[in-house]
């Protein structure tokens, strides 16, 4: 086992990074690894127990909650909870921010933003899910924290991660120092050291969309569709489409082989699918990380300003020049109107 270095080790080590450190964000981290491998042992068995299908309920997003979606919701927030160092945990699963009320947690100094069950539409069909995390430091001192100290801009995060539940199970993670990935060694229980200081290629040939969205696409879009599948060789176009359906799945594949993830406004969804506090922000904080760029089309996605908890936004995420030109085209195309009502009225 020599060599190996664990999530825990390397979450110790690292703490030396951080001056003031006092170990809650380092215990903060234990315990959404804890929760992760607990989740990924019903997600591994999930045909041989009853987790499949739908809970029979819906969330406030209006979507049907599939039943690994309640499972894991429940197991992050009781983690959390017997971790004792978060004081809210905002989850896609839940209405409202749900404030965790033990002893110990109501000074908690953190705040995790979650989507406990990534690509809910892929888990009766084996398809590669995940969950994605993101930790902020609560802005008001003490007593009671408010839906103030959740709704901060991405710049603010102290820490983001992602877990991917496919062929291996892996958890990337980063505190701003950098990107780290570990995948599960099954054997002795451990996320293992096995992609250090990732770095996602400034250039690829992957886009990854839901084209079946096409006609109701921003022109800026339609035309970086255009250009991604037009012949060019010098930037070895046209590129390859690849589209999983679940983020984590399709951005981890671009972090470690270059590409660009987008899901733009659409009739459907006119102010994009996606959800800015636990599944946007977390995700362009990795990539920026890894050296990659992330935006709405028009702005920097750790730049909006977050005004409700479930708030959505259109991305485009991935190697920085793929970014680049599809924002030149959105810029060139499409009006900043798409993306400014998108902002102005986040739920309509
Ligand atoms: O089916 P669509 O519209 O392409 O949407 C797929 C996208 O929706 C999501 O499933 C939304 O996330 P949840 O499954 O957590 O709700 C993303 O993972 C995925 O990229
Ligand atoms: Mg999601
Ligand atoms: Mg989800």
């Amino acid at each position: 086992m020599s060599g190996i270095k664990t999530l825990g080790q390397f979450i110790i080590e690292k703490q030396a990074d951080f001056p003031y450190a006092k170990g809650e964000l380092s215990r903060l981290l234990r315990d959404i690894g804890i929760a992760s491998k607990i989740v990924n042992r019903e997600v591994n068995k999930a045909g041989l127990v009853d987790i499949l299908g739908a809970a029979g309920t819906v969330n406030i997003q209006g979507e049907g909650q599939q039943k690994l979606d309640v499972f894991a919701n429940t197991q992050f927030i009781s983690a959390l909870t017997s971790g004792g160092e978060c004081c809210i945990v905002a989850t896609e699963e839940e209405d409202d921010f749900v404030k965790i009320d033990s002893p110990v947690s109501k000074n908690a100094k953190y705040i995790v933003c979650i989507d406990p069950l990534d690509g809910s539409s892929n888990i009766d069909c084996n398809v590669a899910v995940g969950t994605i995390f993101s930790i902020y430091r609560r802005k008001s001192v003490d007593g009671e924290a408010t839906i103030q100290d959740v709704l901060q801009k991405g710049t603010e995060q102290v820490a983001a991660g992602y877990v991917i539940y496919g062929s291996s199970t892996m958890l990337v993670y980063t505190t701003g120092k950098g990107v780290n990935g570990f995948t599960l060694d099954p054997s002795i229980g451990e996320f293992c050291m096995s992609h250090p200081d990732m770095k996602v290629p400034a250039n690829g040939s992957i886009y990854s969309i839901n084209e079946g969205n096409y006609v109701h696409f921003p022109e800026g879009v339609k035309k970086y569709l255009k250009y991604a599948q037009a012949e060019d060789k010098a930037t070895s176009r046209p590129y390859t489409s690849r589209y999983i359906g679940s983020m984590v799945a399709d951005i981890h594949r671009n972090l470690i082989k270059g590409g660009i993830y987008m899901y733009p406004t659409t009739a459907s969804s006119p102010n994009g699918k996606l959800r800015l506090l636990y599944e946007c922000n977390p995700m362009a904080f990795i990539i920026e990380q890894a050296g990659g760029t992330a935006s709405d089309g028009f702005n920097r996605i750790l730049e909006i300003e977050p005004t409700t908890l479930h708030q959505r936004t259109a991305i485009f995420i991935g190697s920085s020049s793929m970014v680049d030109v599809a924002e030149d085209l959105m810029a060139e195309y499409s009006s900043e109107m798409d993306s400014a009502r998108a902002i102005a009225h986040p739920l309509d």
